[in-house]
């Protein structure tokens, strides 16, 4: 299926964690559509962040809008019911960290929740080929996982377009997500490579006014060839 309708997805890893809640809820009135929640373990990844109670948080604070929950833990599967519980809406997960992805990935969809598979920059996508059928969305990681802030591998735009064609093949609805680095200056070089669904930290988080640099980015994909 083709390029759907683009997604804005600040990553809250940016966010002022003393006053998630507000942060949460300036960023969506600010014109953000959809939470991404970064889960670090300090074992998968070399930083340590969120878990389900935190998730369940925003969800009993008010927040309505899908929360794409992105892990970086080893092992994954023991963590993904506590998060459909919690509220996440999407659970996508590193190949690398799964000792059978097709069970994971069937775990999450058990769970009602929309499944993913995250590809780190190194990571090639033959995992996909084979469990395109149990996958929502697809993750390009353009930078290595662990941080925010860091700056964008532009080798992920040759990735974006690969993973592209694969799911533009299947004809199935998949999302494809970039995370790292992103930013209003290069975010419709990464439309114009495929991606619909754009995660941002440093750069929306970073700003004062979350609203004017989230409708620049959406310009930006807007007039992206
Ligand atoms: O998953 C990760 C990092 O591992 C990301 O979601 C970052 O939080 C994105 O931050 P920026 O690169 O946009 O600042
Ligand atoms: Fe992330």
């Amino acid at each position: 299926m083709a390029q759907q309708e683009p997604l804005i997805a600040p990553s809250i890893l940016s966010a002022d964690f003393a006053r998630l809640g507000e942060e949460v809820d300036n960023v969506l009135n600010s014109g953000a559509d959809i939470v991404h929640f970064d889960v670090m373990d300090n074992h998968y990844v070399p930083n340590l962040t969120i878990g389900p109670p935190i998730c369940k948080a925003l969800r009993d604070h008010g927040v309505t809008a899908p929360i794409d929950v992105h892990l970086m833990v080893k092992p994954v599967d023991r963590i993904i019911p506590d998060f459909a519980e919690a509220g996440a809406s999407y659970i996508t997960f590193h190949p690398e960290a799964s000792e059978h992805v097709h069970r994971s990935l069937q775990l999450i969809q058990h769970h009602g929740c929309k499944s993913g598979l995250v590809f780190n920059p190194a990571t090639p996508l033959d995992y996909l080929r084979h469990v395109i059928d149990e996958i929502d969305m697809v993750l390009i990681m353009s930078v290595n996982p662990g941080f925010g802030g860091q700056a964008f591998i532009p080798e992920a735009l040759n990735k974006l377009r690969e993973a592209r064609k694969i799911i533009d093949d299947s004809g199935r609805d998949i999302r494809l997500e970039v995370d790292g680095g992103v930013k209003a200056e290069n975010i419709g070089e990464v439309a114009a490579a495929g991606a619909d669904t754009f995660v941002a930290g440093s750069a929306i988080f970073g700003k004062d006014d979350y609203a004017k640099v989230i409708s620049e980015m959406r310009s930006e994909i807007a007039s992206a060839k």
